[in-house]
């Protein structure tokens, strides 16, 4: 691995790479058809041997190149996994980037990694599958400042033969890349919001932004893609439910593509 560049980058670089191979595990697990599925938390919130062998894989594989590095994953798996699926996977775009000055400094030992190993799992379980996406969050003194989604079944609509799977990533100061940059046409109010966890606050929200339209979607991750390439102008989810892994890489996306987030607590 290039030691020249900072760190950041070469966390981010390593992040992209051990994400496209997620979602090679995360394509291969659902076409071998046993999913192992287990209720975490009753059945809107599940796991399958998916979540765990991307988490253990992923989790492995930075402690292995980056021995500092605090990654804080979804899932609670035992070590394990096959941290060498995902080997020799760098990109040399990410690490050829100019990072901005305030970045650069960051140490290993200073940056958190929010790993969501597969978000939409309950699309996933549904056959819903571009709902499905890895995460890869980093953080920097607090901050969402770097991230990736592989969204592996990106495609899977154009038949059999299309080229599956794609990956986004962004980094504060850099920019967001890997995707369509669109805006809403018209100006209109279109929301975004999740399929599987409404109740009447995350409905009453919604209506009260008065839309023009309702997109009904899974995963945190793709509803941020929905944003950035157009096809929805605000995710809005007034509820708890999402947690860091999340919305750490789609936020810094968010941001390095010039859009805003915005959190509300109760
Ligand atoms: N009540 C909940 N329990 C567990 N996870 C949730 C809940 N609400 C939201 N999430 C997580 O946030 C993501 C976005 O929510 P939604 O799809 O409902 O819009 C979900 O895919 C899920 O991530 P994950 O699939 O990684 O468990
Ligand atoms: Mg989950
Ligand atoms: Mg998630
Ligand atoms: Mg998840």
């Amino acid at each position: 691995m290039a030691a020249s560049a900072p760190v950041l980058l070469r966390v981010l670089s390593a992040a992209y790479g051990a994400a496209e191979r997620a979602g090679e595990i995360i394509r291969r697990i659902m076409s071998e058809g046993d999913l192992g599925i287990v209720e975490k938390n009753g059945a809107l919130d599940l796991q399958t041997k998916a979540d765990r062998l991307v988490q253990q894989s992923i989790v492995g594989y930075l402690a292995r190149h980056f021995p500092a590095l605090k990654v804080i994953g979804e899932e609670e798996v035992e070590a394990g996994g096959s941290p060498e699926l995902l080997e020799g996977s760098l990109s040399d775009e990410i690490l050829q980037q100019t990072c901005p000055e305030e970045l650069s400094k960051a140490q290993e030992n200073e940056l958190i990694v929010w790993l969501d190993p597969l978000d939409g799992t309950k699309e996933y379980t549904e056959g819903l599958l571009d709902h499905v996406t890895v995460l890869i969050g980093l953080a920097y003194q607090g901050k969402a400042v770097a991230g990736v989604i592989n969204q592996p079944f990106y495609n899977y609509k154009a038949g059999k033969g299309a080229q599956l799977g794609r990956t986004v990533w962004g980094v504060l100061g850099i920019g967001g890349f890997g995707f369509h940059p669109a805006a809403i046409p018209g100006g209109k109010c279109i929301v975004v919001t999740t399929r599987s966890h409404s109740n009447k606050l995350v409905n009453d929200c919604v209506d009260a932004m008065m839309p023009d339209k309702v997109v009904r979607v899974g995963g945190a991750g793709n509803k941020v893609l929905q944003l950035i390439e157009g096809q929805a102008s605000a995710y809005v989810f007034a509820s708890p439910g999402t947690k860091k892994w999340d919305t750490c890489a789609p936020e810094a996306i968010l941001h390095a593509f010039g859009a805003a987030c915005v959190e509300i607590v109760f």
